[in-house]
């Protein structure tokens, strides 16, 4: 048990980054509101820098970043979960990287690394990633852009390495109010708006409630992919467009560029529970771009009655980040189950989660997804380093499809037979008839997670899972036809009664 303790002492993380270690950095915080360029002044540093890194809490981010700084003339190479992409080829790697803030190599030395949305470390499931970025980029300067909130936490964090936080103040760039009354009713909705919900199934419905006023939305929500998103995106932006009003989900709140004028709450709870004051103030900050037809933003709710809700909602201080996430790596896991042999993957994580110690400034984040992965393909033979792998994906096993063919693969890897394209079109069986309704619409997105979980297995085990080219453009194929599908499902919503609101 001593040992075990000793093992999951997660105490002083700095500890665990080598490379970061023997350079003294120099850490900036670009500290403001939405909106207020802070991504846009780290960026600057990053491109002017021999070599730099950019760190991204979204892939459609790190892809914008890739674009743009190619754009600019600065040769940049991109790496999400699911992929690689090079300005030139993999034989000649750019000076520069853009990447999701997961996939950030603590090995690679480089002159400037951003770390983008750094409030993000007190995510309960993603925030380990932005704590071990923060100290272990090796980086001589690192730029963090984000929330007031996170400066006291980032103080702390480094505090024990020595390192000085150099704390930059921004404005937003344009006015945002909070309008007085509610909307109230639909034909108040005017071009420029965006209409955030918190399910998919108010999106449904929103939408349709916006046909009997003659208005056709562009939608985004979390699950679609990314072309369609930006698909959807620009055809809002676009001012030929006879598309002028948005229906979301808050998967808006980070990232995309949108030209929305006025956000429109249409509820201020997710499932039963008040939206906590930084997201409302995320997603109110979304309103008025600088740079756009609508500089000056204003945010308000569909219902009259909530705008008080709203507004004692957005006035409540906000509280400093007292905590940031960590999660146990693959070496204490690996360690663990040395001294625990007989243990059962679950098992060995459950342990760790009840001895694993931490000091104030530290959560330990939820391991529930990790270990719902686990106990799927618990039976299943798999070598520690491979399960953990199939572990830490980020597949949404919720549905029974996406669940299957987890499991599948799992099995099959097992056999040591490899994961080819024509094996996962049998597993996954997919239905050639063009979807008619929003749940068969739901089913291609499920598709769509399933061949992205292929895409970050291959990128891992690329000997067994080789068709990685074929299950991209496959997977782009998906893309696309959401995209249309999509368009045609949106009003007149043929089968919209048979989803319940
Ligand atoms: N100095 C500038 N000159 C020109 N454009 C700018 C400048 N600063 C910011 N912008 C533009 O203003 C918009 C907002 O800037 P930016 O994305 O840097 O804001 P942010 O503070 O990072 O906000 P967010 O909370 O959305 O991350 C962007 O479109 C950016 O390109
Ligand atoms: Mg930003």
């Amino acid at each position: 048990m001593d040992d075990l303790r000793l093992i999951s002492d997660l105490k002083h993380p700095h500890n665990w980054y080598p490379d970061a270690r023997v350079i003294q950095r120099k850490i900036f915080f670009h500290a403001g509101p939405t909106n207020s360029g802070k991504t846009f002044s780290a960026l600057k540093r990053f491109r002017e820098a021999k070599t730099g890194v950019y760190c991204g809490p979204l892939k459609l981010l790190a892809a914008e970043v890739f674009t743009r700084t190619n754009e600019l003339g600065v040769a940049c190479d991109m790496v999400t979960g699911e992929e690689r992409r090079y300005a030139v080829d993999n034989l000649h790697p750019s000076a520069h990287l853009s990447s999701t803030v997961e996939m950030l190599s603590t090995t690679m030395r480089v002159d400037v690394a951003v770390i983008d949305e750094i409030q993000m470390l007190r995510d309960e499931q993603r925030g380990w990633a932005w704590t071990r970025a923060l100290l272990g980029a090796a980086a001589d300067e690192v730029h963090l852009c984000g929330e007031f909130a996170a400066i006291d936490i980032v103080k702390k964090l480094v505090a024990p390495i020595g390192e000085h936080v150099e704390v930059i103040e921004y404005e937003r760039k344009s006015k945002l109010t909070i309008a007085n009354e509610g909307l109230g009713k639909y034909d108040k909705i005017e071009n420029g708006d965006c209409i955030v919900c918190f399910s998919k199934k108010s999106i449904y419905y929103t939408t349709k409630k916006l046909d009997e006023y003659g208005i056709k939305p562009a939608v985004i929500y979390g699950d679609l992919p990314p072309s369609t998103k930006l698909g959807q995106a620009a055809k809002f932006n676009d001012p030929e467009d006879p598309c002028n009003v948005l229906v979301a989900t808050d998967a808006i709140g980070m990232g995309l560029n949108l030209n929305i004028r006025r956000i429109i709450f249409n509820s201020l709870a997710r499932q039963t529970e008040l939206i906590p004051n930084y997201q409302a103030l995320q997603i109110a900050g979304r309103a008025g771009r600088y740079g756009t037809a609508y500089a000056d933003g204003i945010a308000t709710t569909m219902r009259k009655e909530d705008i008080g809700t709203l507004k004692e909602i957005l006035a409540e201080p906000i509280q400093p980040i007292k905590a940031a996430g960590l999660a146990p790596t693959f070496d204490q896991i690996e360690t663990f189950s040395f001294h625990l042999p007989q243990a059962s993957f679950v098992r060995l994580l459950d342990m760790f989660m009840a001895v694993c110690s931490l000091s104030d400034h530290f959560f330990i984040c939820t391991v529930q997804e990790m270990r719902a992965l686990a106990e799927m393909i618990e039976p299943i033979n798999l070598p520690l380093k491979v399960r953990y792998t199939f572990c830490v994906s980020p597949l949404n096993i919720d549905h029974k499809l996406t669940a299957t063919a987890f499991v599948r693969m799992a099995r099959r890897f097992s056999t040591g037979s490899p994961l080819t394209y024509d094996w996962l079109e049998s597993v996954l069986q997919m239905n050639e008839s063009p979807p008619k309704t929003f749940e068969q619409l739901a089913e291609l997105e499920r598709y769509y997670e399933v061949m992205e979980e292929y895409l970050w297995l291959s990128l891992r085990f690329p000997d067994m899972l080789p068709d990685e080219e074929i299950v991209r453009l496959k997977s782009k194929e998906i893309d696309q036809l959401i995209e249309v599908l999509l368009e045609l499902l949106l009003p007149p919503f043929s089968l919209i009664e048979s989803i319940s609101i």
